[in-house]
């Protein structure tokens, strides 16, 4: 990635977030674009206390004051901004996840809004709730603003206990960073979750959408309705797979094509793969078959897991032999 260290003569240090100026700017001696206020700050953010910066020296993820900042979005109060052209599905930010909120440092949970709110209020405005990993804080993710036209997505790493950001378009310098709060285009969420999200929306956060928001499209959502009924079929797909696997498949590349029209980024896209995978390893004369979703599972999951993540070294054992799946070739046909 081409990363410009040139003239950053104010950047903020990567662990503990005190803007820094001049000689005060220590950098990692290995990327050289990591920024540090002190040699404590540098060995903690190394470890996990931080951003566990061992695993992600070099991959040259983004940095804050190089590649984005933080400035005012207008009318919403702060956002992240680029401030070079970003491409598509790059690695914008990782995130230390705060998972209590007695373990967040006060003063960056008292920097964050709502302004005039307790410390508490202020975690439950804040945290991600995710499945695998329950609720988290990510000092910088709090900065993100919501937007049904998102251009980046995120998501919560639990054995790395990290957020990582990742862009799903070219994201143009100065443009805003944006992520959903809560996602309309998500078909594996039922109706009833897409019908309160516009609520959620409005009562947690003041965000109202507009009439002309694309969460608001008629075509849209009756699109996200026909695509929903597909998804729906496919747990019903691995139950009784051993036949008539190449008609199932056909039902995955169907609801795969839907997401992508949707807009899909990785983070939808893991789930239909990993499901053409299982489905395909069922048969053996089908297990070639398997190859083309398991490579995309990869692929996808190197971009929002990242390669360090349990999740994707598995995904690399099953790419390496179907065999070590439990659905592998349960029945010979
Ligand atoms: C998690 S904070 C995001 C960062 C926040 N802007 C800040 O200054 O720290 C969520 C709050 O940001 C504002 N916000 C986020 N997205 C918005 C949007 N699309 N329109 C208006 N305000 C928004 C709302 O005040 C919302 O309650």
């Amino acid at each position: 990635m081409d990363i410009n260290t040139d003239n950053q003569n104010k950047r903020h240090c990567a662990f503990c977030l005190k803007e820094i100026q001049g000689n005060e700017i220590k950098r990692c001696g290995k990327c050289q674009a990591r920024a540090y206020c002190s040699r404590e700050c540098q060995v903690d953010d190394w470890s996990g206390k931080g951003q566990n910066h061992k695993l992600w020296c070099d991959e040259r993820v983004c940095e804050e004051d190089i590649d984005w900042d933080i400035r005012i979005a207008e009318g919403k109060g702060l956002g992240l901004f680029a401030k070079r052209d970003i491409p598509r599905y790059t690695k914008i930010l990782v995130d230390k996840g705060y998972h209590s909120r007695k373990e967040v440092p006060q003063p960056l949970l008292e920097s964050l809004m709502p302004h005039s709110g307790s410390l508490a209020a202020k975690w439950d405005f804040n945290n991600m709730y995710s499945s695998e990993g329950g609720e988290n804080l990510g000092v910088r993710v709090s900065r993100l603003n919501h937007d049904c036209n998102n251009n980046a997505t995120f998501k919560y790493i639990p054995d790395l206990k990290v957020f990582i950001i990742v862009s799903i378009v070219d994201i143009a310098k100065d443009q805003e960073i944006t992520i959903q709060y809560q996602s309309f285009n998500d078909v594996s969420k039922d109706a009833k979750y897409r019908n309160v999200r516009l609520m959620i929306l409005n009562e947690k956060w003041g965000i109202k959408c507009q009439a002309d928001c694309v969460c608001r499209d008629k075509a849209v959502r009756l699109r996200i309705e026909k695509a929903h009924q597909v998804d729906k079929v496919i747990p019903s797909l691995l139950k009784f797979a051993e036949n008539d696997i190449k008609a199932k498949l056909k039902v995955i590349d169907d609801n795969i094509e839907v997401i992508q029209e949707l807009g899909g980024c990785p983070i939808s896209l893991i789930r239909p793969y990993y499901d053409g995978f299982q489905i395909a390893i069922l048969n053996q004369k089908t297990v070639p078959l398997s190859t083309k979703y398991i490579d995309k599972l990869i692929e996808y999951s190197e971009i929002i897991n990242s390669k360090h993540s349990e999740e994707h070294k598995t995904f690399l054992k099953y790419k390496e032999n179907p065999r070590n799946h439990r659905n592998y070739c349960l029945k010979n046909i």
